[in-house]
């Protein structure tokens, strides 16, 4: 007889990285992939920026009136009540007019304040009476000019290689002129479910098959405007595997797999990354669900072999598979959250679980839920989820209250 089995196959051995190690291993394996396109502003809203961008002009561009009002000159002069003749306007998109010594010129919010002009007076602090304004109260000495150059000084760097792009971003670049940008080009990714049990929306089921979850999943989990994804079933073949992933490997970045990665006699994909002439950097994470989860290369092409049951499938992509993409986008990556535990949980010393977790803000902290029962071939607790909680292994259980670190199911922008 061997050794004994263990129900839940989570034993020490030495292929069983931790959740920690297999991060920093996965992160360190991809690197930035440096291909670009320049694509219009219009269409570059969660695009990465892969080329600093220098403002080619100032913001303001030139010194402004903040108020409809008129421009006066002070010229060191107490700015006290004074009554004033008009002498001339100058409204927005106008050239900037000359203000004559000894009067007030008119001027439009956002117009170019007239030259000799230090200080702007809303209109409703000044009293028309015939060809005169009354200035009814102290007039401060550069109030309501916008100066050029007082949000963006001409050379800035306004936006970082690396950021993804948002519409504040669109707003100062189209404030500057600025037509089109160079953007990181989209990820090609494969996602390859395995199994000859799956079938797909529409097809007749026999006995025993089931409709492809993973796969839809997994194309909606990292679908956006930085990804081309493929999507393709193979049955659980090694030769047929093997094919898929070599085929793949030569047309696009990353290869995802489900499924095929555990101990059962259909469990092929290790194989046939070998096969593939691929390599794996790791095999196996002391993580539940998701233990059986590797990572490599097959040829250029990046490799994520994900297990099968759908929940191990869904987080081994939010732990692993997103910041390699951030990387490989050349993105920093996605700032830590954390989150309070409404719940307590029992936990192993040698392994990192992961719950779903459904978030709130209560009493001002960011609060995390356990959402649904145990179970990772269950989806319904992902539906009822915003978020996976990471509990690190220990052989003391989880209290409520803890802090602990969460992975968005959508990713918030948070600086990143
Ligand atoms: N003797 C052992 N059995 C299992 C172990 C183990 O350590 N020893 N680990 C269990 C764990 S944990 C997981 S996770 C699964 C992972 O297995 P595989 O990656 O080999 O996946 P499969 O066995 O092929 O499938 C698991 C499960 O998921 C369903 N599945 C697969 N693909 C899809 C898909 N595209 N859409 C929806 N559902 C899918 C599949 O039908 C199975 O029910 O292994 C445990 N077993
Ligand atoms: O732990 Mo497996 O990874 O349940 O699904």
């Amino acid at each position: 007889m061997g050794a004994a089995l263990r129900d839940d196959n989570f034993g020490a051995d030495t292929q069983t990285v931790s959740f920690d190690a297999a991060r920093h291993a996965a992160a360190a394996l991809a690197r930035p992939l440096d291909r670009s396109e320049d694509v219009p502003i219009a269409l570059a809203a969660g695009r990465v920026l892969a080329a600093a961008i220098e403002a080619p002009s100032a913001l303001p561009p030139f010194d402004q009136a903040a108020m409809d009002g008129y421009a006066v000159c002070l010229s060191g002069r107490k700015g006290v009540p004074v009554v004033l003749p008009m002498g001339g306007r100058t409204n927005a998109g106008d050239a900037p007019g000359v203000l004559r010594p000894g009067t007030a010129h008119r001027v439009m919010t956002g117009a170019a304040l007239p030259t000799g002009a230090d200080a702007v007076v809303m209109q409703e602090h000044v009293a028309r009476r015939g060809d005169l304004l009354h200035f009814d109260l102290p007039i401060e000495p550069g109030a309501h000019i916008r100066r050029s150059g007082e949000d963006v000084v001409r050379g800035a760097a306004v936006i970082e290689p690396g950021r993804m792009i948002g519409w504040a971003d669109i707003a100062v670049l189209a404030a500057l002129g600025v037509r089109t940008v160079r953007v990181a080009c989209p990820l090609r990714i494969a996602v390859v479910t395995t199994g000859s049990e799956l079938r797909d929306g529409g097809e007749p089921l026999p006995a025993g098959a089931i409709y492809d979850s993973n796969g839809p999943m997994l194309a909606a989990l990292l679908a956006g405007p930085n990804t081309h994804i493929v999507s393709l079933s193979v049955r659980d073949e090694v030769n047929a595997i093997a094919d898929a992933l070599q085929t793949q490997a030569g047309a696009v970045d990353l290869v995802i797999t489900t499924a095929g990665m555990s101990v059962g006699d259909a469990d092929h994909v290790r194989d046939a990354v070998g096969r593939a002439g691929g390599r794996l950097d790791i095999v196996k994470v002391a993580m539940k669900p998701g233990k059986p989860l590797a990572f490599g290369m097959i040829g250029e092409a990046y490799f994520a072999g994900l297990p099968g049951n759908p929940q191990a499938a869904a987080y081994g992509a939010l732990a692993f598979v997103r910041p390699m993409t951030r990387r490989l986008l050349g993105q920093a990556p996605a700032k830590r959250v954390t989150a309070r535990t409404a719940f307590a949980a029992s936990r192993k010393p040698d392994r990192t679980e992961l719950l779903p977790v459904s978030l709130s803000v209560e009493h001002g902290r960011l609060t995390a839920r356990r959402s649904g029962p145990d179970g990772s071939h269950r989806m319904m607790p992902m539906v009822s989820a915003d978020a996976v909680a990471v509990v690190p292994g220990a052989s003391t259980p989880l209290e409520a209250g803890t802090c602990l670190e969460v992975l968005p199911f959508d990713q918030p922008r948070l600086g990143g």
